[in-house]
């Protein structure tokens, strides 16, 4: 049974500390239950802190980095090296400065890769990669945490409100006429997502106050896909102040 938890800091910069520590414990767990551990990485600008914050972090090296399978969300359609490709990204910010196993950066497929400009070949790849790495005859891996940055219209991944995508039943699917630029990408579905033993939402900022208001006050996944996303140990919701201020009356107590 999931449980679910919302936690408001401050500020988008003690959001992204808070969080970076989070994950290097749950990292720490996972590694001291099973020797490894996974986690879905997201992009976008909390991200960017955050990742930022993990590198900095003087706990950073209680996590065995070569034993981390990092995994992605979702990822921009653009050739490899892109700047605006969520991997490059977080290379620049956080990955270039840990001593991590090459074999274990699953990157989603660049639009210059063996699938050229075509979206959908790529996404039957990463689903491929998804599968090879699973337990037994699961077709996903195990993700201890899944980061999901929360867009201004409710959308997680790159599952968008009302996109085909979000009634996908396969692990990764191609997005096309994405709302938010650029138009086309790589996301994990819903289902790969909520495989997830803890998922996170992530928002910073008053642009995301409505659609985190609306997620917890009963949206649905196909209007709101942050709405739809849950862990299958834990749904954490983790904001600043500012992305708090619409949430429903039950949790009023923590908006300090
Ligand atoms: O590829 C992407 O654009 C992201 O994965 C996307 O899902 C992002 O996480 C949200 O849009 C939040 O982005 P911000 O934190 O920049 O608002």
């Amino acid at each position: 049974m999931t449980t679910s938890s919302v936690v408001v800091h401050r500020d988008a910069e003690l959001l992204a500390q808070a969080v970076a520590a989070r994950l290097i414990v749950r990292l720490i767990d996972a590694q001291a239950k099973r020797g490894t551990a996974g986690v879905v990485l997201t992009g976008g600008r909390i991200a960017d802190r955050i990742h930022k914050a993990v590198r900095d972090s003087p706990a950073r090296d209680a996590v065995d980095w070569s034993l981390v399978d990092f995994w992605w969300g979702d990822e921009r359609f653009l050739p490899s090296g892109d700047a605006e490709r969520n991997e490059t990204q977080v290379r620049e910010s956080l990955l270039s400065a840990l001593p991590v196993e090459p074999k274990r950066v699953h990157a989603m497929p660049a639009s210059d890769g063996p699938d050229g400009e075509d979206p959908e070949a790529a996404a039957a790849r990463y689903a491929a990669d998804l599968a090879d790495a699973a337990p037994g005859d699961l077709d996903l891996p195990v993700f201890d945490v899944v980061m999901l940055g929360v867009g201004e219209d409710g959308h997680v991944a790159s599952l968008f409100p009302g996109h085909p995508a979000v009634y996908d039943e396969r692990t990764a699917v191609a997005v096309r006429g994405a709302p938010k630029p650029p138009p086309t990408r790589v996301s994990l579905t819903h289902r790969a997502i909520n495989s997830g033993r803890e998922v996170w939402l992530l928002g910073s900022g008053f642009g995301k106050a409505t659609a985190v208001g609306r997620a917890l006050s009963g949206g649905g996944p196909v209007q709101i896909p942050a709405a739809g996303a849950h862990g299958t140990k834990a749904t954490r919701w983790l904001l600043d102040a500012d992305a708090a201020i619409e949430l429903p009356p039950r949790f009023h107590s923590l908006n300090k």
